[in-house]
């Protein structure tokens, strides 16, 4: 097989909830990423972080506002401690992998900023899907206690929402770029880049969360991958999802994903994220291609067994 530079988007399900399964799932989640470094392509990878920082979030203000007696954590530095506890448990699971395969092959994780534009509409109307999912009862009493925003996410539950602004740049882009370019496996834009501004006096974190997917596709961009691969929780993306008439979908191009879009097959702040960063990457130099599969999947979606592949044409 021809070798390709990849970026992952490693979604929810490659990562779990807390630590104890975060450790487990990273296991599962390492073996699908080192079999793509054996199938001989080039691996970067990018993760969500919308469970975990929702998690450090609320237990620092919990122990900050009830007794527990440490200082108020902001939420970038929350953003940064999810950034930091995803990458190292992943770091450690690709490198053991590796390692039990007799794969030579280096793997750092980088703490990674994005720039976002403070004037992003985003902050004016939260998005993003953070933290547990809670039943109505129970969003309906934290959003009174604290004024946070509740919202059903895709016939889960509730979950708190906060601002997603585009992602605008990856400061540490160049380093990123030498490491992949030194046979690296890098893990960067964790929870999709801690959200900073600039500002006169330097860059300064901002509370936000940035969609991974969006911040993977632009990495992808950036580093000139041939494909960004997306992986979730389903092998393929639907029409008609959840429904009687549901069809799965191998292969769509720009029109047809734009199409199915504008007829609202794709459910915000979960797949339409997710189709919106694949056209991007795809649209932003011919010949670049996007996957949508699951973690188990990603090696037969590589070789077209599986998979949404999204094209020009
Ligand atoms: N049209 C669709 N096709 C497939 N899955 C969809 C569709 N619309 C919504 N979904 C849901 O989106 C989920 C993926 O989004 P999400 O859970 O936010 O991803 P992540 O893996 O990044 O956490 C799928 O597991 C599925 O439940
Ligand atoms: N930052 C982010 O997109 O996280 P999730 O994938 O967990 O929603």
């Amino acid at each position: 097989m021809e070798s390709k530079k990849i970026v992952l988007a490693l979604g929810g399900n490659a990562l779990g909830n807390n630590a104890e399964e975060q450790l487990e799932l990273v296991k599962n989640t390492a073996k699908t990423v080192v079999d793509l470094i054996s199938q001989g392509h080039k691996v970067v990878i990018g993760h969500g972080n919308g469970p975990q920082v929702g998690m450090i979030n609320l237990a620092m203000e919990y122990s900050a506002t009830q007794g527990g007696g440490t200082a108020a954590m902001p939420f970038p530095e929350c953003g940064a401690m999810s950034q930091g506890y995803i990458g190292y448990h992943l770091q450690q699971a690709v490198q053991t992998e590796l390692a039990n395969r007799g794969i030579k092959k280096e793997v750092a994780c980088l703490v990674t900023q994005v720039v976002v534009d403070p004037a992003d509409e985003a902050f004016k109307k939260p998005t993003k899907p953070i933290g547990a999912f809670m039943t109505k009862e129970e969003a309906d009493k934290i959003a009174e206690e604290k004024g946070y925003v509740f919202v059903e996410d895709a016939g889960r539950g509730y979950r708190r929402v906060v601002p997603s602004p585009q992602p605008k740049r990856i400061v540490e882009l160049n380093v990123v770029n030498k490491l992949v370019e030194d046979d690296v496996v890098v893990i960067t834009v964790g929870g999709g880049g801690i959200p900073v501004v600039e500002t006169e006096t330097g860059l300064q974190g901002t509370a936000a969360v940035i969609d991974k997917d969006k911040s993977c596709a632009k990495l992808a961009a950036d580093l000139d991958a041939d494909i960004l691969m997306i992986l979730t929780a389903v092998d393929r993306v639907c029409i008609n999802f959840n429904k009687p008439d549901q069809k799965e979908l191998a292969q769509i191009n720009l029109e047809e994903a734009g199409q199915y879009i504008s007829e609202g097959h794709f459910a915000p702040g979960s797949m339409l994220p997710k189709v919106e960063a694949c056209m991007s990457f795809v649209e932003s130099k011919d010949g670049r291609e996007a996957l949508i599969t699951s973690l188990e999947k990603a090696g037969l979606a590589m070789t077209g067994e599986t998979g949404t592949k999204i094209v020009a044409k």
